[in-house]
């Protein structure tokens, strides 16, 4: 389609009016205004060095042997522990292979993914966001109403533990998702038994003083349409997650970036690997000693990204500090928070980056 035509400005400059909050899908927005500028009001990477990558990084992203974790050999479980820490303290974003989730299952969650998305929008509107404590809600950028800049992501975000809720279509959608978020939830439940240990602590440590089991589980599915100006907008800002681990698959696509060392690398993951960050409630835990990673998700102007995010926390009503084992020898960092007020001060922030934190950390300098 030609860019110089009359008709296409004008369509530029209406399309500069528009603002999240008009409009309940941005993938239904691209695709009935044909655009091939973007309302400035998506211009999030002004400054060039926001755009800077340091793509030699890459190569470092930490892979962790999941069949280490669970082998009975002590010395392969030692080895898959020790690792498992170094990519938490150096990192906060790995990869996971051999984690047993059938690849079959991934590729069948993410095509009935897209077909949720691509519903008309008068069918999804039963699912429009109405707060952060429904468990169905569907919408478009981060927080419409109150950011001054959009982003360029559609998404559905469902509690699917302790209860599990899901949309009732595309048919089969929902059985899918719930051995997704289960299977999902036992390869977080053995990483934090590994994390645990790596601490120094009980394997089931975490588990038990967070009641992991009946924490809470909020599945994610972003989807990022093709972006005519790339370069200009971000499908999400630079974020850390509330929960203790997140686990994330994407549709072949690439658009993670994590922020290492303060320098933002590409994450490209390796076939049949599970991307996995620290989340908040990781830093509260371990005492400051596993960070929540910053993290952020570009765009492309000619592929339809889909990411499915599981953001894996604590029970709710549980007030979460650092683990009591790890205070016999260190002074704490962060001032015990119950997770539920938590998560809605996190869900209140500018989210750009992890001001939730500051809530609670008792030393500013940590
Ligand atoms: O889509 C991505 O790569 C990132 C998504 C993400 O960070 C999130 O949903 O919290
Ligand atoms: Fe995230």
């Amino acid at each position: 389609m030609a860019s110089s035509t009359p008709v296409l400005c004008i369509q530029s400059v209406e399309a500069s009016k528009d603002h999240a909050y008009d409009i309940s899908s941005i993938k239904s927005f691209v695709e009935s205004n044909g655009l091939s500028t973007i309302p400035s009001n998506y211009h999030s990477l002004i400054d060039p060095l926001d755009r800077e990558v340091a793509d030699e990084l890459g190569a470092f992203i930490p892979v962790i042997d999941f069949s280490f974790l669970t082998s009975d050999d002590p010395q392969f479980h030692g080895k898959g522990v020790q690792e498992l820490g170094r990519a938490c303290e150096e990192w906060g974003l790995f990869m996971v292979k051999n984690h047993g989730i059938q690849e079959s299952l991934i590729e069948d969650v993410m095509k009935m993914s897209y077909k949720f998305h691509d519903m008309p929008v008068e069918e999804k509107s039963e699912f429009a966001d109405k707060g952060v404590s429904t468990p169905i809600r569907c919408g478009t950028s981060f927080s419409p109403k109150v950011e001054s800049v959009h982003y360029w992501r559609d998404y559905l975000k469902v509690m699917t533990h302790p209860e599990f809720n899901f949309p009732h279509k595309p048919a089969g959608y929902k059985e899918l998702a719930f051995e997704y978020s289960r299977k999902t939830r036992a390869v977080v439940r053995k990483l934090l038994e590994g994390i645990a240990e790596s601490l120094g602590l009980q394997p089931n440590a975490i588990i038990e003083s967070t009641g992991f089991d009946s924490g809470l589980q909020i599945f994610a599915v972003n989807l990022y349409p093709p972006c005519p100006q790339p370069d200009l907008a971000l499908g999400m800002p630079p974020h850390s997650d509330h929960g203790l681990l997140t686990l994330l698959t994407q549709n072949g696509i690439g658009g993670l970036q994590v922020n290492h060392k303060g320098k933002w690398v590409n994450v490209n993951p390796l076939p049949h690997t599970l991307i996995v960050n620290t989340g908040d409630q990781l830093e509260v835990v371990s005492n400051g000693r596993y960070r929540s990673v910053l993290h952020r998700a570009m765009l492309n102007n000619k592929d339809t990204r889909i990411s499915l995010v599981t953001v894996n926390g604590p029970a709710f009503e549980k007030v979460i500090g650092p683990a009591p084992e790890l205070l016999e020898k260190e002074e704490p960092f962060f001032r015990s928070m119950n997770y539920k007020e938590y998560f809605e001060i996190q869900q209140k922030t500018s989210f750009a980056d992890k001001s939730g934190m500051n809530q609670i950390r008792i030393n500013a300098q940590n």
